[in-house]
């Protein structure tokens, strides 16, 4: 599903990204974690062409991502992605906001489309707001609807870049919960930057560790947090609470 080989990525001169190598499967829900500043957002964001590599191989869902011919938009159809602050469209109602990818680039037939997005709604517990707009809800409740907009185009790879960091602590468990419903899905890969670790223990397959721009471990969940290999990630679990 997702290959890295020997990637770097620079911001300028700034190594952000050195040599990547990394396999992930179809099915997988993996949580990348590291201190601040350590290239997780970076290398979720090469994962969909957002942000370019300079060096290396790059290969999602069988595009090549090192290659400049690929057609990003023909990769993001089926790469969804969460970001930090939503990013809802603030003209259109919640409903709308779920069935514009599906009309424009899917052609999806109305009913059916409408008939969907309620779905959607529906299993983020949102059905009574369809008529909303994004105004009239709250944080957790817009992270919610960019979640069940995400899954409107039914994509095979899902990627969350700190989806609860802009929330009030009393809404982060919600949004967690339905994040946690669509990984539990062993058809949906997810790959998720996050600070909760409580979530990432929970939720995650595998988790890699990173520092510096570069993967510094990368093991199940439990062997993670249980026994961390090196004393990078031990240092950073310490000073974090994990319960
Ligand atoms: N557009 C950019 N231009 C220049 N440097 C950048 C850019 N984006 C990120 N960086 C730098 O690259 C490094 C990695 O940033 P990145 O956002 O990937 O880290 P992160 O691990 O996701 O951090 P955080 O947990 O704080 O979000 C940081 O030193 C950051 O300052």
């Amino acid at each position: 599903m997702i290959e890295f080989h020997d990637v770097q990525k620079y911001y300028g001169q700034f190594h952000a990204l050195t040599d990547i190598n990394l396999e992930i499967d179809k099915g997988e829900t993996v949580v990348l974690i590291g201190p601040s500043g350590s290239g997780k957002s970076t290398l979720v964001r090469t994962v969909n062409g957002l942000e370019s590599i300079q060096e290396g191989q790059l290969i999602v869902n069988n595009h090549d991502l090192s290659d400049p011919k690929t057609n990003l938009n023909v990769l993001r159809r089926d790469v969804g992605m969460v970001f930090q602050h939503f990013n809802l469209y603030a003209n259109k109602s919640v409903l709308e906001n779920i069935m514009l990818a599906p009309r424009i680039v899917s052609h999806v037939p109305e009913a059916e489309n409408r008939e969907r997005a309620m779905k959607l709604l529906t299993m983020v517990g949102l059905e009574s707001k369809a008529d909303n707009m994004p105004s009239q809800i709250s944080g957790g409740q817009k992270q919610r609807v960019a979640i069940a907009r995400s899954l409107a185009m039914r994509p095979k790879l899902l990627l969350f870049d700190e989806p609860t960091s802009a929330l009030d602590p009393e809404m982060i468990d919600d949004v967690l919960q339905v994040i946690k419903t669509i990984t539990s899905d062993s058809d949906m890969t997810s790959l998720i930057v996050t600070h909760e670790m409580g979530f990432a223990k929970e939720v995650a397959n595998r988790v890699i560790f990173m520092d510096n721009g570069q993967i510094v471990e990368d093991d199940s969940s439990q062997s993670f947090f249980e026994h961390p290999q090196t004393e990078r990630a031990q240092q950073f679990l310490s000073k974090i609470i994990t319960h």
